[in-house]
């Protein structure tokens, strides 16, 4: 149930870090956690989104720009009214990241930055989605983190290094941010 300790107020949490990196892992793991404590909670998933809301655009930095304010207008309109909204996205530019953040800003919504930091060696171990293998091999161009720009945030509110650990412990770094923020009891 949710307590007297947290506010019970929205917050837009931005999962930003390379394909493969657990992103997703992350953050259904730590909304499953948050249904189950009463929250209300939206995922709002880079793979679903650009097949919706995002239909059409590229991976050339206007349309990840575009894809990634598209996903924060939605976000903020979620949080604005009391929605943990988790958004697992690559989102490889720092000023695409800091207009979201603007937003959120302006309208009073809070928002947290989570870096998940895993090393392109391991993403590519991983390669869930086969990018990896598909970039070696001559069929993809300006994979992120390999032939495309990744820059990581400076002052994320929070680091999550995947490598080191395993996919629940991740999400509980998470959860415990969120007890942290007051977001969450
Ligand atoms: N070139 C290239 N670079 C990065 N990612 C690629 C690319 N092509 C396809 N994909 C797949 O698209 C998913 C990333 O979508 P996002 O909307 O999160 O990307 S971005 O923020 O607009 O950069 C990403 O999903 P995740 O693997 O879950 O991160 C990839 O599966
Ligand atoms: N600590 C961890 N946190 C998240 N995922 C992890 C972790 N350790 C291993 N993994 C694995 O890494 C993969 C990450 O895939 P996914 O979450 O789809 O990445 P992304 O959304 O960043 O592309 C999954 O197969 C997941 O089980």
């Amino acid at each position: 149930m949710i307590g007297p300790e947290s506010c019970d107020c929205g917050v837009t949490v931005l999962l930003t870090g390379l394909p493969s990196a657990g992103k997703t892992t992350v953050a259904f793991l730590v909304a499953g956690r948050l249904r189950d404590a009463g929250h209300r909670v939206e995922v709002l998933d880079g793979d679903v989104m650009r097949k919706t809301l995002s239909a059409g655009l590229g991976f050339g930095r206007a349309d990840r720009h575009e894809n990634l304010q598209r996903i924060g207008v939605m976000a903020e309109v979620l949080a604005r009214n009391g929605v943990i909204v988790l958004v697992p996205v690559v989102a490889p530019y720092a000023d695409s990241r800091d207009a979201v953040r603007q937003r959120h800003t302006a309208s009073g919504t809070a928002f947290l930055e989570v870096h998940v930091a895993t090393p392109v060696e391991v993403c590519a171990q991983r390669d869930v989605k086969g990018l990896y293998a598909r970039q070696r091999a001559g069929e993809l161009t300006g994979l992120t983190g390999v032939d495309d720009p990744y820059q990581a945030p400076e002052k994320p509110d929070l680091v999550i290094p995947t490598v080191r650990q395993s996919a629940d412990a991740s999400a509980s770094l998470l959860m415990d941010l969120l007890v942290r923020k007051r977001f969450v009891a």
